[in-house]
């Protein structure tokens, strides 16, 4: 279990995680949503170990939790420059035949430089940088961002997979549905707390809760100004 206790991240002024507590269960996949500017990234870089926090607590089963037990995707691909698609891959196995094995999921063209790759190449790249280490723990930001209907659906698979073998998965995604779809639960990030989290059967309700209530105001706000 990952526990957060009374989490504070500011940058300079600006308190972006506020007093935040979440409890995350051992092997399930847990999703994070919010609006734009909300958190996310920033409450997923301190749960990492990339930023110092004000006050607050992180721990995994009673321990603290270290970056070696993550597999981190961060929403920048922090490539070097210059490095084929295969030489960057190998900084994570050294085993070639599972790079080729998993690479067979993605079609990359791996003898490539990675600064010649598009977008969404480069989101796979770094994806598949992450799940080439074994790890109990997977923070994924933005893992869909980019990605093409049929590798999403591979890594949809595989982090289906990835809870099968026990481990507990941290993602985000601005399409909610391919958080429905996948989750145990999700939580919602509002002024720096977690305002509600829901559970599978509940998916409805955070719909229609959070949403539902943005969808409104803005649908009016729109008729007005078009
Ligand atoms: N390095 C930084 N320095 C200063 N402010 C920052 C920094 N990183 C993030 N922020 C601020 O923290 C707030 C939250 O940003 P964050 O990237 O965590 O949001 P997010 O929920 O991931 O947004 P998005 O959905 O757009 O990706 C924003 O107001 C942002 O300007």
């Amino acid at each position: 279990m990952i526990s957060i206790q009374e989490l504070n991240i500011s940058f300079q002024k600006n308190v972006v995680i506020n007093d935040l507590s979440l409890t995350l269960q051992e092997g399930g996949i847990h999703g994070l949503v919010g609006l734009n500017g909300a958190g996310k990234t920033t409450l997923l870089k301190g749960i990492y170990g990339l930023l110092t926090f004000d006050k607050g607590h992180i721990s995994w089963n009673d321990q603290p939790l270290t970056k070696k037990s993550i597999g981190y995707l961060s929403t920048e691909n922090y490539f070097y420059s210059h490095i084929t698609g295969k030489d960057y891959l190998k900084l994570f196995s050294k085993d070639m035949s599972r790079i080729e094995e998993l690479n067979q999921l993605f079609g990359i063209p791996l003898n490539q430089l990675i600064d010649d790759y598009s977008t969404g190449m480069m989101k796979k790249v770094a994806l598949m940088g992450v799940f080439l280490k074994d790890r109990p723990i997977y923070i994924l930001d933005e893992p869909f961002n980019g990605v093409d209907l049929e590798s999403s659906r591979v890594i949809h698979l595989i982090i289906e997979q990835l809870k099968n073998k026990g481990k507990t998965i941290l993602i985000t995604s601005h399409i909610l549905e391919s958080l429905t779809s996948l989750c145990d639960q999700i939580h919602y990030l509002e002024n720096g707390k977690i305002k509600t989290s829901k559970v599978k059967e509940q998916f409805d309700e955070l719909e229609k809760e959070v949403f539902g209530e943005i969808h409104l105001r803005n649908e009016e706000h729109i008729k007005k100004l078009f």
